[in-house]
């Protein structure tokens, strides 16, 4: 039996989605994961023990999201491991130091002590040779107007309360973020591209994408 699906993707891949908030990660896995059998890792958004406070009280919760977000990606990891791959996930893990943690410390929100401590918790944890990373990271990029009119219809009471500096801020350190990223493998995807919400679009011509970036990346790493 092959190992390759009907696109060239390896039955054992694990590929990661990322993009700021609400720029369509959760819809984007769950489209990918469904037309091709995988499973699927998302975020803890419902029932977060401190999602909704940290919204309203970064600087007194901040710390506190970012190890329990880091807890939960971690044992999210292990579930992948264990199953031995074949999963679409939602957000990488190193949007949480890349983006957020470092956002909330650089703007104060986050202390410099506290900020040591996560960064030296997440670099032992993950940036270390035990740690497998994803065969692709597929990263999401749109306008910021787009974004933010998505983050708007979704209507997250705690994020519609969040003052639009915030997002923008966010938006602006993505580009940055992805720009210098070279953990894994990149491939973009820009949102106006495709239309999930449409019953006539398929993701064929994503999965194909898919499937020819990781074989290269594989080749790229045997050779
Ligand atoms: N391709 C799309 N076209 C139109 N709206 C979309 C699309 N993908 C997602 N959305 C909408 O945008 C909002 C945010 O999407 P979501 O997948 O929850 O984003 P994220 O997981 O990145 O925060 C949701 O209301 C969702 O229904
Ligand atoms: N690491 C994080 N720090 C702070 N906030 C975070 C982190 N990871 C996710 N979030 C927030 C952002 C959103 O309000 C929700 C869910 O993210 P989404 O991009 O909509 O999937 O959690």
């Amino acid at each position: 039996m092959s190992d390759l699906n009907q696109y060239g993707i390896p039955k054992n891949a694990v590929i990661t989605v990322a993009g700021t908030v609400g720029v369509g990660k959760s819809t984007m896995t769950k489209a990918l994961a469904n037309k091709i059998g995988f499973r699927t890792s998302y975020e803890k958004v419902e029932n977060n023990p401190y999602l909704d406070k940290f919204y309203y009280d970064f600087e007194r919760w901040s710390f506190h999201l970012q190890i329990y977000f880091l807890a939960e990606r971690f044992k999210e990891q292990k579930r992948i491991f264990e199953y031995g791959g074949g999963f679409i996930q939602d957000r990488s893990i190193y949007e949480d130091t890349g983006i957020f943690a470092k956002m909330h410390y650089d703007k104060g929100t986050m202390t410099p002590t506290d900020y040591n401590t996560y960064k030296h918790l997440f670099d032992s944890m993950v940036m270390t040779p035990y740690f497998p990373h994803p065969d692709l990271l597929i990263y999401l990029e749109g306008s910021f107007d787009d974004v933010l009119e998505r983050i708007k219809n979704r209507g997250r009471e705690m994020e519609q309360e969040t003052p639009i500096e915030y997002w923008r801020e966010m938006y602006d350190r993505y580009e940055e973020w992805i720009n210098n990223f070279n953990t894994c493998p990149v491939m973009r995807i820009n949102i106006n591209d495709y239309d999930l919400h449409n019953p006539n679009t398929s993701v064929d011509p994503i999965l194909e994408r898919i499937g020819n970036h990781i074989q290269t990346s594989r080749q790229y790493i045997k050779s």
